[in-house]
């Protein structure tokens, strides 16, 4: 359990949260520009002096009711941002080195190796950081926090340098980083995708302050929170949508499908290379590829139907914004996005049964 009770001051801004983050997977901060996420990350990190208490399980990093005050540097934290400085006399492996003998005896117990193939960086070892390619030398800054064996691992952006490319292409490094590392990450992002994808836990937050913290799942499901919700501005792409974890039940070869199973339902959904029976993933359902009827549709090419039940309708000028139930009893939730005109001649209630047509699911 990691908890930040942390409140700092500065003209204009000030900070003010309570947090008890589980200490494991990954916690995505997320929020508009200025809000604070980074300001945060320092202050647990103790780069920038909030006032308050930090904690990691037992250790205490920061008390100021009773005077204690761990430096950074004595944290066992691993911190990459955006761009991270790489040491450029120095080869990968003379990077990851000066890591470990700054961080002491227990990272020199760790083994490099399981780090170096988790970011799969052991062609890389003996390259001039200077010829490395952004992606590259991310990999790179993410194995030398890791090879400090850091309890707790703070990433500030990680992909915000990239281009869309080389985010692909490193992307699936953190997600092993997910599935794999029984450390905390706590993942400040702009990327609503990147939180769909990576993140176990959010906290939102809103002018220093949190808006809302809980498991991913829940959170994306609400239909009321704005940094989740919202329309954007002209042009901006309608982010709202669920995340579901579920399990592969079914195959069918011929055709290229596989059928994803959870609480509540199934949908079909085309297989990834080397995806097995039995295996979890991860499906991100975005509201506007969701549709509704009353009544279930016959001869449709949409393939993925499911019952559901209207528990919260949320309408704006143009249009609504409906949360589902995929089961009376704690089922998985979806969201559908729908124009308002729709809503209002369907008469759309909480309550009603429904049938969501489900158009894109997209697979993690
Ligand atoms: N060194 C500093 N001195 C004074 N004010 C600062 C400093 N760093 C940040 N701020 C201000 O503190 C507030 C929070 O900034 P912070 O960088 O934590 O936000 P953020 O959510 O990480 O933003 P972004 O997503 O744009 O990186 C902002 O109002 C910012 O202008």
């Amino acid at each position: 359990m990691i908890e930040a009770h942390l409140s700092l001051t500065r003209p204009g801004f000030a900070l003010d949260v309570s947090l008890s983050l589980p200490g494991r997977g990954v916690t995505a901060l997320f929020g508009p520009s200025g809000c604070g996420k980074t300001t945060l990350l320092r202050a647990i990190a103790g780069l920038e002096r909030a006032q308050g208490r930090v904690a990691l399980g037992e250790e205490v990093w920061q008390d100021d009711a009773r005077g204690r005050f761990v430096p950074p540097h004595r944290r066992a934290l691993g911190y990459v941002i955006q761009e991270s400085a790489l040491f450029a006399h120095l080869d990968v492996q003379g990077n990851l080195a000066y890591g470990r003998k700054r961080a002491g005896a227990a990272a020199q117990r760790l083994a490099l190796e399981p780090v170096i193939e988790l970011l799969g960086i052991g062609a890389l070892m003996g390259r001039r950081v200077t010829t490395l390619s952004g992606g590259e030398r991310q990999r790179v800054a993410i194995a030398r926090a890791l090879a400090t064996a850091p309890q707790l691992l703070l990433m500030d952006e990680p992909l915000a340098a990239l281009d869309a490319a080389r985010k692909a292409e490193i992307l699936p490094y953190l997600e092993r980083l997910q599935r794999e590392l029984a450390l905390p990450i706590l993942y400040v992002t702009h990327s609503l995708d990147e939180v769909a994808r990576l993140a176990d836990h959010l906290v939102l937050l809103e002018s220093g302050r949190v808006a809302a913290a809980g498991p991913l799942a829940e959170l994306m499901a609400r239909t009321d929170l704005p940094a989740l919700v919202r329309r954007g501005g002209a042009g901006a792409p309608d982010e709202a949508g669920v995340v579901i974890d579920a399990q592969v039940v079914e195959r069918d070869e011929a055709y290229g499908l596989v059928r994803i199973g959870f609480h509540g339902g199934s949908l079909w959904v085309g297989e990834q290379p080397g995806m097995a029976l039995g295996q979890r993933v991860r499906a991100h359902v975005l509201a506007r590829d969701v549709s509704l009827t009353r009544v279930r549709p016959q001869e449709s090419t949409i393939v993925n139907v499911l019952p559901a039940v209207i528990e919260q309708v949320q309408a704006d000028r143009g249009t609504a914004l409906l949360q589902l139930a995929l089961a009376r009893l704690g089922g998985t939730r979806l969201l559908a996005r729908i124009t308002r005109r729709s809503c209002e001649a369907l008469a759309l209630q909480p309550g009603d049964e429904v049938f969501a047509q489900v158009k894109g699911v997209a697979l993690m």
